[in-house]
């Protein structure tokens, strides 16, 4: 006879928690977001790596490329790079993040020596940006000929058919700067000689970086800032249970941090297959999320696999339509608490604390405190970070309003992958995903820093200054159906109901 679950499954909008008592000391500048994401053996060692903010990006190509991760390491937080692409260029990717250095920019806007007014007008046009190198190849790391800026055409007089070596200023009268010069160098030459901008060049003439005078104050230092030991951001990567042999040895050669298996279900032998052979090979030096699970004994499969964090959550997330097509998932509330408790009691057995990434469903901000409280260690978001300038995807104007587009690893449009060749037929039977737009909604900077100031002020009524007394004080209440009514504004007119300010 089936299992039966004894309690219905909730999702995080069930729930609220009750305040306890906060001490003045108890206020939201106090907090320490600070979070594990590898297991340990806690009360005996520090954790190896640690998060400074409890936020990573979805393992998603409407989510996580170079640019997210960059942006998110730069809050405190971690991306992990998608795996739905070629192991080059999801190696490439993380190699990117690895290798850069805050105020040294790829250049974006590249031209060659025989194109034209005409060809530089239009560069500007799609990047909106004026400083241009002229390479050899017109690649950002080509030979460097000169450099175009405003300052070296006028429209009015200059034919369009002119040709950009004909009025660039050549590399001979350029000041540039040796590919080791640090920051603080780049900026005192900028500075002593009044440029905009300073290409920074290897030993063979070939550009490397550019070094922006306007980008100077936004290189104060991020005190929550996620580096490596040394000083690069840090960064993760998503791997299959395929081509792990390929892939998992250029994500490390890449310098990625920590890997994470991206399926729907782990509660699975490839999962065992994939860590297996990556513990035959790397022995503990390379850290592995696995999941998804939604109960104890998915959680304790993936445990004694040797996970080093276990990922949480079956069709909960805004694309998902798995629940729909073929009926498997829990909700992701219930999940949550009941992997926790087998988290727990497995520390407790064996000394080791496996942390837990609360994975997709996270829709309003204090879905993640909820989340944090109900014992996850940390959170993946899809949906939230996609609808920020950093992520990779196109931003549109849907019926008047400027959207970002987001869609799912299962759709169709992120189906060109191996994973869904079962048994050499390319095709995707059936979608597990939406493709969608959601709306534009800015920087990440400013929305991480939104929602973590709501996040650090709950946590205070709470009487929490850290994720770990968080989830040892919290009060969690279910909601009744008639009492979610209230919690929202009710009997009353809105004077601009368009206005919803809920987040
Ligand atoms: N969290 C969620 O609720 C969901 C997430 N997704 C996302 O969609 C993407 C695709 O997920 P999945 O379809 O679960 O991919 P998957 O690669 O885990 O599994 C796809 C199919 O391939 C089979 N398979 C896996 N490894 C194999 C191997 N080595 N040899 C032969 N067969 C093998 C599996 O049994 C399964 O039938 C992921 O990015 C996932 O995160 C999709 C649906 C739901
Ligand atoms: O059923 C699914 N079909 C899909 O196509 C799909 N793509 C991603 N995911 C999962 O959703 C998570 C992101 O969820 P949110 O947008 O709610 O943050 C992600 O982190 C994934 O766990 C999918 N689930
Ligand atoms: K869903």
């Amino acid at each position: 006879m089936a299992y039966y679950f004894s309690e219905p499954s909730h999702t995080f909008s069930e729930y609220l928690l009750v305040p306890g008592y906060s001490s003045s000391k108890c206020i939201p500048a106090n907090v320490d977001l600070k979070t594990p994401i590898v297991k340990y053996r806690k009360g005996v060692e520090e954790c190896p790596i640690s998060i400074n903010i409890p936020m990573v990006s979805a393992i998603m190509q409407a989510v996580s490329n170079d640019t997210m991760a960059i942006a998110l390491a730069r809050e405190g937080g971690m991306s992990f790079i998608y795996g739905s692409q070629s192991i080059e260029s999801e190696a490439a990717m993380v190699a990117r993040v690895k290798s850069y250095k805050a105020g040294f920019v790829v250049s974006d806007s590249n031209i060659k020596p025989d194109q034209t007014l005409g060809d530089v007008l239009a560069l500007k046009e799609a990047t909106g940006h004026s400083t241009m190198a002229v390479t050899a190849d017109g690649t950002p790391n080509g030979k460097l000929l000169g450099i175009v800026t405003g300052r070296d055409y006028r429209v009015s007089r200059m034919e369009p058919s002119l040709r950009v070596e004909e009025f660039m200023t050549p590399f001979e009268k350029l000041i540039t700067a040796p590919k080791d010069t640090s920051l603080k160098e780049a900026n005192n030459i900028i500075w002593d000689h009044k440029l905009n901008a300073l290409p920074i060049i290897d030993e063979n003439q070939n550009l490397v970086y550019m070094v922006f005078r306007k980008d100077y104050d936004s290189h104060k230092e991020n005190t929550l800032e996620l580096l490596d030991a040394h000083k690069r951001y840090m960064v993760g990567a998503g791997i299959n249970t395929r081509d792990y042999a390929q892939r998992v040895p250029a994500l490390i050669e890449a310098g990625a941090d920590v890997l994470c298996i991206d399926s729907s279900e782990g509660f699975s032998e490839w999962q065992k297959l994939t860590i297996d052979w990556i513990r035959e090979n790397y022995g503990d030096t390379v850290k592995v999320g696995m999941g998804n699970v939604v109960d104890k004994e998915g959680f304790l499969y993936l445990a004694k696999c040797g996970a080093d964090f276990v990922k949480v959550g079956i069709g909960g997330g805004s694309i998902c339509i798995t629940r729909e097509q073929k009926g498997i998932g829990r909700g992701q509330a219930t999940a949550l608490i009941d992997v926790v408790q087998a988290r727990d009691e497995y520390f407790e057995q064996t000394g080791i604390y496996i942390p837990i990434c609360s994975d997709g469903g996270l829709v309003y901000d204090y879905h993640m405190t909820l989340a944090l409280a109900m014992g996850a260690d940390f959170l993946m978001l899809g949906r939230y970070f996609s609808r920020f300038d950093e992520s990779p995807t196109n931003r549109v104007v849907v019926g008047g309003s400027y959207m970002k587009e987001y869609w799912g690893e299962g759709s169709a449009r992120a189906r060109n992958w191996q994973r869904y060749d079962m048994g050499g037929d390319k095709k995707l039977s059936f979608e597990e995903g939406v493709d969608s737009y959601v709306p534009y909604a800015g920087a990440l900077k400013d929305n991480v820093g939104m929602t973590l100031a709501k996040v650090r002020s709950t946590m205070c009524n709470c009487g929490a200054m850290s994720i770990p007394e968080l989830q040892q004080k919290a009060k969690i209440t279910l909601v009744s159906a008639t009492s979610l009514v209230e919690g929202g504004a009710h009997d009353v007119v809105l004077r601009d109901p368009s206005r919803n300010t809920a987040q």
